[in-house]
């Protein structure tokens, strides 16, 4: 007390005494000082002394106890919390029987106990939880990019025993992967930095929402079912069957077959190529990574880095493979593979090759037909996935790509059939169950069902008998050309229509009148475009060869 005393005298008497401007300065700022670290201290430890009563769980938007969290929060935690009994058993839900088939393992992530730890909560890609010094190696993987600046939400709890943040995080986990159940995740590939960003969750599709002929869809469900059950199958036939072959430092099996199986989806564009894909990850539990050749940035090593991190069990979609090489792809023996010719055919003259690198370099766009044959089945292209690629233009694709080993399976869309017609029909004017289900036959259950109908139809639909929408199907199917249509376009027109089934299949003929007149036009508009373009290419051409003889004469002439 006297210090402070001491110290302030001078100030008091400032007016009688003769004072030091200096030393009143320097009081002054050791006063300050003192003041100001005596209240930081007293924060910290009070903060301190708060903190010691919480704990914080941080969620990077990078890992997936985001997601988790996200989902969390929309659940009542407050069931969660409460003392009546409900609170989540941790040892018991890391031992919840999986829901997913084997091949589908890889969309789930353990928690062990071990590593939920005061300071916050990561997860790797492999699943486990990890402590978050780790987490950079994870960023540098890649897999687990996504939009969004890398905010990091938290989440506190009054607690010393961090036991209550295991058990929400578990029950988040738990709700998020019954939630996941009925999503497909897609993971975009983002060429800026190499990696794959997630694109969001979409609803699962339900396979008997594709029309295809009968069959199509079926063997291609087998086909991948057949593939992901059979990675033994496949080691095997990569065991020491017949003698290695040994080509300096290289080592070749003969028998060797590589864990990929690709599909090759081609044909007219809205025919269900994307659609199928979608209902088939649903199917399989799988998620797509989608790369788009064509865009920016895009090069072999690029393409490269990014196959090489998709996961083992996963669908990998190419799509629109022709438009990778914007004017058909082909291989000749001076370029690297570059596309080269102007319309799909192979064009070996140098100057084409030479414009058509450039205009790639132009775009950034720098992959070759060589890296991406290499990619596909190169050392470090990711084993056990499911590769698709959609083409609108088959006869764009160099044969070496499309070869059995990288395509296997082939399936040609074509314009809608009048069976698709038909069943396109009835996917979208469900009849009317006239007998009650066994589920709808239990009280409870049909409660449940009436509900989820409620919520399912925003619309009024008449639902009509399962006769009467049978004969509607067919009669909009006999109004349909054959092979002529999209199944979008069909889509299109039952969509207009939702609400009035009846007068749909009435009106379907003027529709289709429509439709050929509309396309008839569009066709012309087409034609006189690229009449005047090649006219005007034409003249410009003329002008400049002009242009060039008068030079030239006059260079003559001086
Ligand atoms: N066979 C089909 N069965 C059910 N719906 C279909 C079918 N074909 C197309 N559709 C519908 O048409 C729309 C476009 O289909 P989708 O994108 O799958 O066609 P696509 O063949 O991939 O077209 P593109 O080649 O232009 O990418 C979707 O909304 C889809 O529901």
């Amino acid at each position: 007390m006297d210090t402070i005393k001491g110290l302030l005298s001078p100030l008091t008497s400032a007016s009688s005494n003769a004072i030091n401007d200096t030393v009143l300065v320097q009081k002054l700022v050791v006063i300050g000082g003192t003041v100001e670290t005596a209240r930081r201290m007293t924060v910290s430890a009070w903060n301190g002394f708060v903190d010691s009563f919480f704990l914080t769980a941080h969620f990077s938007q990078e890992d997936y106890p985001y997601d988790w969290y996200v989902i969390c929060m929309l659940y009542d935690i407050a069931t969660l919390l409460n003392s009546d009994g409900k609170q989540v058993d941790a040892l018991a839900l890391q031992g919840v029987p999986s829901q997913q088939p084997a091949w589908g393992r890889s969309r789930e992530f353990d928690i062990t106990t071990r590593s939920i730890s005061r300071h916050g909560l990561t997860q790797s890609t492999s699943g486990d939880l990890e402590d978050e010094e780790e987490e950079s190696d994870q960023v540098l993987d890649g897999r687990r990019k996504r939009k969004g600046d890398g905010d990091y939400p938290q989440f506190g709890v009054v607690a010393r025993n961090n036991d209550i943040l295991k058990k929400l995080v578990l029950e988040a986990k738990r709700e998020y992967e019954k939630d996941a159940e009925h999503r497909v995740h897609i993971f975009m590939a983002d060429t800026s930095y190499g990696c794959w960003r997630w694109n969001g969750a979409r609803q699962k599709r339900p396979m008997s929402s594709i029309v295809l002929e009968p069959g199509v869809k079926d063997m291609i469900l087998a086909d991948c079912k057949d593939f992901l059950c059979s990675e033994d199958w496949y080691a095997e036939r990569g065991e020491d069957k017949a003698p290695e072959i040994v080509l300096g430092a290289l080592t070749f099996n003969p028998t060797g077959i590589p864990f990929r199986r690709g599909y090759l989806l081609h044909g007219v564009p809205g025919s269900g190529k994307t659609s199928l894909i979608h209902s088939l990850a649903g199917e399989l539990g799988l998620d797509i990574y989608v790369v788009s050749l064509s865009s920016k940035g895009m090069s072999d090593n690029m393409l490269s880095t990014l196959m090489g991190n998709v996961p083992s069990r996963c669908i990998l979609l190419l799509e629109d493979l022709d438009a990778a090489f914007t004017r058909g792809v082909s291989r000749d023996e001076k370029s690297t593979g570059t596309p080269t010719g102007s319309n799909g055919s192979s064009s070996s003259s140098s100057s084409s090759s030479s414009k058509s690198k450039d205009s790639d370099n132009e775009d950034g766009s720098t992959l070759s037909l060589s890296g991406l044959l290499n990619s596909l089945d190169g050392v470090a292209a990711a084993e056990g996935r499911l590769l698709f690629a959609t083409t609108n233009h088959i006869e764009r694709l160099d044969p070496a790509l499309s070869r059995p080993g990288r395509m296997d399976v082939w399936v040609n869309f074509k314009h809608a059939t009048k069976w698709q017609a038909e069943g396109i029909f009835k996917c979208f004017f469900p009849a009317k169950n006239d007998k009650p289900t066994a589920s709808e036959s239990d009280p409870v259950d049909a409660e449940k069902v009436a509900v989820s109908k409620r919520k399912r139809s925003t619309h009024v639909v008449p639902l009509l008998s399962e006769e009467e929408i049978s004969e509607l199907a067919k009669r909009f199917a006999a109004a349909i050309p054959e092979n002529e249509l999209s199944v979008a376009a069909l889509q299109g027109y039952l969509l207009k229509n939702k609400t009035r089934p009846r007068e749909c299949v009435e009106e379907v003929a003027g529709w289709i009148v429509s439709e050929r007149e509309m396309r008839a036009k569009l066709k012309k508009e087409k034609e006189e475009r690229e009449a005047k373009e090649k006219k005007e290419a034409e003249e410009l051409a003329k002008k400049e060869s002009e242009a060039n003889k008068k030079t030239e004469e006059a260079v003559i002439e001086v």
